[in-house]
Parts: structure tokens; C-alpha cells; sequence
């Protein structure tokens, strides 16, 4: 209204329609060419209008820094989800929590158990499951995407229940440890992997209407036609998770249960003030944000392998130095002497990030910046796709270029932050929001491209070329793209052979 427009300015974007605004103009998926046209067009800073909610997107380090960062208590709540936060999961899903005193609580018991750097605790499942990895690609290259889901589910797996994934990593119905129990075929891990697909499923803008036009949730319950089944999908998370926790303590009482998150975490009196629900719900939640992630970043690593093969001659030289040839994978002590592999984890979350459009950041607070006047309520994202492919941060950024991490002379960032994992990116997010499992999600995927470098080779198929622009990684059911793997030679397929048989039967 008139008043409104006199009190508040925001940043020019595209006309949309009366009442929807502009939310038919964003692709369901693959958002990042789209928003990156738009910030070519509109500078800094550009203002769509999904229904009545304005969502601000950020185009520049500048930017995201100076609000998201700087002004971070101001800018670090998410917007009302009726049914995927409050309905389907009791407002107890971390990732959606608004900004406030729970969220606060469950962040600081989680930053009190995940490691605020590489190794300790998590280390030997990082170990196993990458051994396992590297055995998996080698039996089976064609399936060598399924073996990044495994090697990805089962760090996550090993890490929050301290429970080794046998199989193919989403369970597949086979024996999952002892009292595992088997739901219409489907074990717990499988069923718990699926509430995962079923929360990003439900986030897709226009999913579930009622989060988009938040007038509906004021219709009498009768007319609600989502509440059963939020009722439904918040009711199956619970015996998922509730499960999963149950068969926890049993082991926890016999002593044969190592080290995780959720054994400190049970024991962590100040986890018990949070209530049950949300307990379960912190497991649940870090299984969720850490296990796709880790596996869309492999699958990167490996496109960027097979397309490019300067950075692996580079990657391979430097492993070969340190371990010998074929003579032992290499391991996170030698982490220090690799810095070229950190430069390559590094690219690998900055070449292509897969939250193309970033996360939804809830401004709490009026605010003003560079003339603009932003109301509370405003939706602030960062412009992942466009930032991370501007030449003007990252100077030839199609190319996966390790070297812009080492080398002070491109343009990229400070060489001696190559170990921080948040430096020069902003794929694990910005300020107070920024993902818990940061150092997790480093070190998985250090140990997994490190061993996979050094023992293989990766090739396209003639024919069936990549796109890296156009990959798909978040899906999980087949292959994001063709890609032809083979042993460095044949020292390297036996020690392979070796490493991989020392996984069977590892239990925990
Ligand atoms: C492997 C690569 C990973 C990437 C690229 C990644 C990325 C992200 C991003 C972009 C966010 C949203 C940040 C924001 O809103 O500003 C996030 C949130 C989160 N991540 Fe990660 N993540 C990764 C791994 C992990 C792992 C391994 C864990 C758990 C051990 C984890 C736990 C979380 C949690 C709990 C949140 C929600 C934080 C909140 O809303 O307060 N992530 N992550």
C-alpha cells in the first residue's frame, strides 16, 4: 500500500503477477543460470516477490558479507514454513528453526559435540568408509555414484549412531546390525534416508501451498486438506528417528556402542533440556544436512576429474610424493603435507555449489543499506550460482582450478586459509547460520577425493561427454552423468584390493 511504499525501498527485479508475484518465473530447479541472468541484469542486487514476501538476492561477496556476516543478528532467522517446519516436523527441524532462544540451544550442544576441526572423534569412520569407497569404485565403476551415496551415508551413519551401514549404503534391506528392525521391506536406514528426499521434496517452491501463502493456515482444520498428511509425516520421523535411538541405547548399555554424536549427545545434560522431540530431531537433522551434501560434492570432484586432467596430474604428483606410489592410501595425518588436496576440496565446494540460489535467510528487524530500506520479514539469500562463476571473484571460473587457493597471484583468497573450510566461498553458507558440520563435511570429503585421486584414473565416455553446467547431482536414483574409472596401474588395483578387503566385516 501507499504507506508502505513511502516507508520502505528495495532493490529493483522483474515485474511478476498481482498476488503470486514472481514465484511462476523460478525454475523448480537448477535456479542458478536463471539467478545468475537476473544479476547480470540487475547489479548488486536484485528483489523478487514469491506471493507477498519480498526475497532479496545478494549478487556480490560485498553484499552477502556486509548483511549476512556483519549484520548477522539481524539476519539469520528463516521464514514461516506452515507445514514443513510446524506441521510435518513440530518446529523441531533445525535447519528451518526461526532464530531464537531453541535454535540457540540446539546449536550450541551440536557445537559442543562436532569437531571445530579435522579428525578426532569422527576420523575412524571417515577411514573405513572411504576404504570401502575406494574397493566399491574399483568392483563396480559403473556404480561408482551409488558408492559416493554409500561412502556419504555411511560416514553420516558411523558419525550420528556410531552403526556401520553394511550393504549398499541406503540399507537395501540388508542386515543393518542387531535390532534393526524391517518396516514393509525397508530397514530403518533405508526408511530414515528416505525422510530426507522427503524433506527436500518439501521444500521445492509450491510443494505444499500453505508455506507459500501462509493466509491458508487460517482455514478451519476441516478444510486443511495437508494436515493429515503433515500429521502423518511428522508422526513416521518420529518412529524413524525414535528407533534409531532406542537401538542406540541398547548398544550403549552393553558397551558396544563407539563414540558418536549421539551417544555425547544423550549424555550431554544440557541436550536433555531440550525436550524429546527435539532431541530426536537434532539427530535426525544432522543426518539429513550431512549426508547428501557430502556425496553431491564427490560427484563434482569426479566431473571436474574426468573433464580436466592438469589438476589431477598436479593432485596425483603431490599424493605420490607423500605416500609413495601404491604404496599405502594416503591418510589425515598427511594432511598438512598436502596442501594441493585442500586446494582441491576447496574448488570442489566453489566450482559448481549445488544450493545454486543458497538458503533462505529471514531478516528479524527493519533495516537500511546503500539507500535501501528493508522491512522485517524480507527473505535474503546469497546468489551462490552467479557469485562462484563471477570472473570478477574468481578469475576463469568454469575452470576447477585448485591453484587459485595456493597461488596469491590469482585472485581467490589468502593461501594461508586454504585449511578453513569456510574461506573464500560460501557453499557451507554465511553467519550465525552457517552449517554446524562444516569441518565434518571438509574432512569427508578430503579423505574420500584424496584416496580416490590416488588410486584412480577418471576418463569420459566418447559420446557421452559432461556438462558440467548442467549435472543434476542432486539426484541420487541413477547417474548424474557417464564417466569411465580405472586403476592407476595394476600396484594401484592391489592395493586397492588389499584396502578394500580390510572393510569387510568392520563392524562397529
Ligand atoms: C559436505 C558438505 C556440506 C555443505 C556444502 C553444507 C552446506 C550447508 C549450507 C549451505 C547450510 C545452510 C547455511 C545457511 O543457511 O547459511 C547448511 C546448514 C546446516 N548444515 Fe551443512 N553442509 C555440509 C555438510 C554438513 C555436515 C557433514 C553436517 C553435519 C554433521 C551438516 C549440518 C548442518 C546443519 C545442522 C545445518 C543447519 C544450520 C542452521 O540452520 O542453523 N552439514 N549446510
Amino acid at each position: 500500500n501507499f504507506q508502505w511504499h513511502r516507508k520502505y525501498k528495495l532493490p529493483p527485479g522483474p515485474r511478476g503477477l498481482p498476488f503470486f508475484g514472481n514465484m511462476f518465473q523460478m525454475p523448480p530447479y537448477h535456479q542458478g543460470p536463471w539467478a545468475q541472468e537476473l544479476a547480470q541484469k540487475y547489479g548488486e542486487m536484485f528483489t523478487l516477490h514469491i506471493a507477498n514476501t519480498p526475497w532479496i538476492f545478494l549478487n556480490t561477496p560485498r553484499a552477502v558479507s556486509d548483511l549476512l556476516e556483519t549484520r548477522s543478528a539481524i539476519y539469520s532467522s528463516r521464514p514461516r514454513f506452515p507445514y514443513a517446519s510446524t506441521l510435518a516436523s513440530g518446529g523441531c527441524r533445525v535447519v528451518l528453526q526461526p532464530y531464537g532462544a531453541r535454535w540457540r540451544a540446539v546449536r550450541k550442544v551440536m557445537h559442543g559435540i562436532l569437531p571445530a576441526k579435522n579428525g578426532g572423534t569422527f576420523a575412524p569412520f571417515q577411514d573405513v568408509e572411504s576404504r570401502q569407497l575406494v574397493a566399491d569404485v574399483y568392483r563396480h565403476p559403473g556404480m561408482w555414484w551409488k558408492a559416493n551415496q554409500r561412502f556419504a551415508n555411511g560416514v553420516v551413519m558411523g558419525m550420528v549412531f556410531g552403526k556401520r551401514v553394511v550393504g549398499e549404503g541406503r540399507g537395501e534391506g540388508e542386515g543393518e546390525g542387531e535390532g534393526e528392525e524391517s518396516f514393509g521391506g525397508k530397514s530403518n536406514v533405508d526408511r530414515l534416508f528416505d525422510t530426507s528426499q522427503e524433506f527436500i521434496a518439501a521444500l521445492q517452491p509450491g510443494a505444499n501451498l500453505v508455506d507459500t501463502f501462509h493466509f491458508l493456515d487460517r482455514l478451519p482444520r476441516p478444510l486443511k486438506w495437508w494436515t493429515r498428511r503433515g500429521e502423518e509425516a511428522f508422526q513416521r520421523l518420529l518412529d524413524v528417528y525414535g528407533a534409531e535411538v532406542d537401538e542406540l541405547k541398547k548398544r550403549m548399555e552393553r558397551g558396544a556402542c563407539p563414540p558418536c554424536f549421539a551417544s555425547k549427545f544423550l549424555e550431554n545434560p544440557e541436550s536433555e533440556r531440550l525436550g524429546e522431540t527435539q532431541r530426536l530431531f537434532a539427530l535426525g537433522s544432522l543426518m539429513e544436512a550431512g549426508s547428501d551434501t557430502s556425496r553431491m560434492t564427490l560427484s563434482q570432484i569426479v566431473a571436474a576429474a574426468a573433464t580436466d586432467r592438469r589438476w589431477v596430474e598436479e593432485a596425483q604428483a603431490a599424493l605420490d610424493r607423500v605416500c609413495g606410489v601404491a604404496a599405502r592410501l594416503p591418510e589425515f595425518s598427511d594432511r598438512g603435507e598436502l596442501p594441493y588436496l585442500s586446494a582441491v576440496v576447496k574448488e570442489g565446494f566453489r566450482w559448481r555449489p549445488f544450493a545454486e540460489i543458497g538458503m533462505f535467510h529471514t531478516l528479524i528487524k527493519d533495516d537500511v543499506y546503500e539507500g535501501y530500506h528493508f522491512p522485517a520479514g524480507t527473505v535474503f539469500t546469497w546468489n551462490a550460482w552467479h557469485i562462484a562463476l563471477n570472473p570478477d571473484a574468481y578469475p576463469d571460473p568454469l575452470r576447477f582450478w585448485p591453484e587459485r587457493w595456493l597461488d596469491p597471484s590469482i585472485k581467490s583468497v589468502d593461501p594461508s586459509k586454504v585449511e578453513d573450510p569456510l574461506a573464500g566461498h560460501w557453499s557451507f553458507g554465511a553467519g550465525r547460520r552457517v552449517c554446524t558440520g562444516d569441518h565434518v563435511g571438509d574432512s569427508n570429503v578430503w579423505v574420500a577425493a584424496a584416496r580416490l585421486l590416488y588410486c584412480f584414473d577418471f576418463e569420459q565416455v566418447a559420446g557421452k561427454e559432461i556438462d558440467t553446467l548442467n549435472m543434476n547431482v542432486a539426484e541420487h536414483r541413477r547417474a548424474p552423468f557417464e564417466v569411465k574409472i580405472t586403476a592407476r596401474s595394476e600396484a594401484h588395483r592391489k592395493l586397492v584390493e588389499r584396502c578394500g578387503g580390510e572393510t569387510v566385516g568392520v563392524a562397529y
